[in-house]
């Protein structure tokens, strides 16, 4: 194992310990819930949970149900206890920048459902400002070229400019998300009010969701090589697991 997937499972860990019996329980998109997903199903090998699991996207409901989870169907289930997933920045006040798999909007569908969010990381995706890694952006096809342009109208009102392009698959093809749609992937540099550009981006018609995550997570928690940091937007410390 890299040390980067081994700082993976130290975050995922400590956020096993949350888990409790009986709970309906979100899994979270990407390799950090991947981790976490694998350590949980070993722990089921030897424990009872009884839990009620949801899938944040058809990718993490394969990978759970090869381990051995069974996923429920999201349709019937209104909430959700807990919700452990991944991030590709967070900034100081525990905003996220996600949906560099594509599984934004479900996973802020399962997140915005939750009593508690339990975000995972490896400590470099905590930044001091959101936006060198390109906000994604769900969006219809139709209009797509006047939805880009109200895009980037928003972007310039909420202070960021960049280039906006459509995700393409690795083989050239469209990307297409769990939901069908389109993802414009914005590289805007940085973010610098986040919570203004969710807003504007909220009121664009062809957007579905976009990837910024303000105010959700309850708990953080970073693996660096010194160990593990917790940040909570409760109490909003650090303290070193
Ligand atoms: O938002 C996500 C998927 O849509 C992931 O949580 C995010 O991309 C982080 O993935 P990884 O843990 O593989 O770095």
């Amino acid at each position: 194992m890299t040390d980067i997937q081994n700082l993976k499972r130290e975050a995922a860990a400590e956020a096993l310990k949350f888990v409790e019996p009986g709970m309906v329980l979100g899994l979270g998109t990407g390799s950090t819930a991947s981790a976490f997903i694998e350590l949980l199903a070993e722990r089921l090998k030897t424990e009872d949970l009884d839990l009620t699991c949801v899938a944040t996207s058809e990718q993490t409901k394969r990978f759970a149900e090869e381990r051995g989870i069974k996923i429920a169907d999201f349709n019937t289930i209104a909430d959700v206890d807990l919700t452990i997933d991944g991030a590709d920045e967070i900034d100081p006040q525990l905003n996220l920048l996600k949906g560099g798999g594509g599984a934004l909007l479900r996973e802020k569908i399962v997140a915005f459902a939750s009593d508690r969010v339990i975000i995972i990381a490896d400590a470099s995706k905590y930044v001091e400002q959101l936006g060198e890694f390109p906000l994604p952006v769900e969006i219809v096809d139709f209009g797509v070229a006047a939805t880009l342009a109200m895009i980037e109208a928003a972007a310039e009102d909420a202070g960021c400019q960049g280039s906006i392009a459509l995700r393409r698959t690795a083989s050239g093809d469209t990307f297409r998300t769990d939901g069908g749609h389109l993802i414009a992937d914005c590289a805007f540099g940085s973010i610098p009010d986040p919570e203004t550009l969710a807003d504007l981006l909220d009121i664009v018609p062809g957007v579905v969701e976009h990837g910024l995550f303000i105010g959700i997570a309850d708990d953080v928690f970073l693996a660096a090589p010194d160990g593990v940091r917790h940040y909570s937007a409760a109490t909003d410390d650090e303290d070193e697991d």
